[in-house]
């Protein structure tokens, strides 16, 4: 199965939603110019990591993304991993991240488990409990958060029960965009699966973001890089790659589980 993939590599206005819709359609339209199947937009695009004033800013039960998310995948008739948001469920706010398949429907919700400490995450949002596999045209995928993939075992849990590509939504910061890219790459080999990691630009009052939002193969090959500017990435990824990979060399039948607790 061969996807189109465009990756949404934007800037985000600090704590200002409704600015940030308004460029996410015009960057979703921009993209769908040329024909793709899968939008990808970053972590937290829609509030940035205002999170003294999440409680104020967050969205509620996700209704406006997802009604937003909803039309614009149905205008374009592309699938939208869109990114994540600061997603107010009424038991505390969640860093949820929402995919929408191009007839409207919700199909996926992952609310990120690892939160990253030394951005204060813990202290106002709450860790999630879903999976973040889902099945898109018949496809297995995994979608993950941002620290999430300095957690192998995470990503090993979900690649052992068939994703073959896994969607990464950031807003990791420059100074380590060492780790970023050394990471996303052990990822994808380690697991042989195709790697598709967007990233935010630009600052907050904290940060400074790295950008460098990449597509790996099966194989840690870069298929496609960002540069450190607003950017629409574009990238093709073929899934029959992950199977001749995972034939040349089987790490999943050769692994011992059982030595590993
Ligand atoms: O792990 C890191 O260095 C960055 C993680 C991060 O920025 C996040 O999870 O939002």
């Amino acid at each position: 199965m061969k996807f189109r993939i465009r990756l949404i590599q934007m800037d985000i206005a600090f704590g200002k939603p409704e600015d940030n819709f308004k460029q996410v359609e015009e960057k979703i339209a921009a993209a769908c110019k040329e024909n793709c199947d899968i939008i990808v937009l970053p972590e937290l695009w829609s509030t940035g990591y205002d999170l003294t004033r999440l409680l104020a800013i967050a969205d509620k039960h996700a209704k406006s993304t997802i009604s937003f998310l909803k039309e614009l995948a149905l205008k374009h008739q592309v699938h939208i991993v869109g990114g994540s948001i600061a997603n107010n469920k009424g038991n505390g706010i969640y860093n949820s991240l929402i995919v929408i398949d191009k007839s409207g429907e919700v199909i996926h919700e992952y609310d990120k488990l690892h939160l990253f400490q030394l951005m204060d995450e813990h202290l106002y949002l709450k860790s999630g409990t879903s999976s973040g596999l889902f099945s898109l045209e018949n496809s297995t995928f995994a979608s993950m958060i941002c620290y999430d993939i300095r957690f192998p075992e995470w990503i090993r849990a979900h690649t052992t029960k068939g994703a073959e590509a896994i969607f990464v939504v950031a807003e990791w910061p420059k100074p380590r965009l060492a780790h970023w890219k050394s990471l996303l790459i052990a990822r994808a080999i380690e697991n042989q699966c195709y790697v598709i990691a967007c990233n935010r630009v630009g600052a907050d009052p904290d940060n400074i973001f790295a950008g460098h939002s990449m597509v790996i193969d099966p194989w840690g090959e870069i298929v496609a890089e960002a540069g450190e500017i607003e950017e629409i990435l574009s990238a093709a990824i073929d899934l029959e790659k992950v199977t001749e990979v995972r034939k040349t060399i089987p790490i999943f039948a050769d692994r011992k589980p059982e030595y590993y607790q």
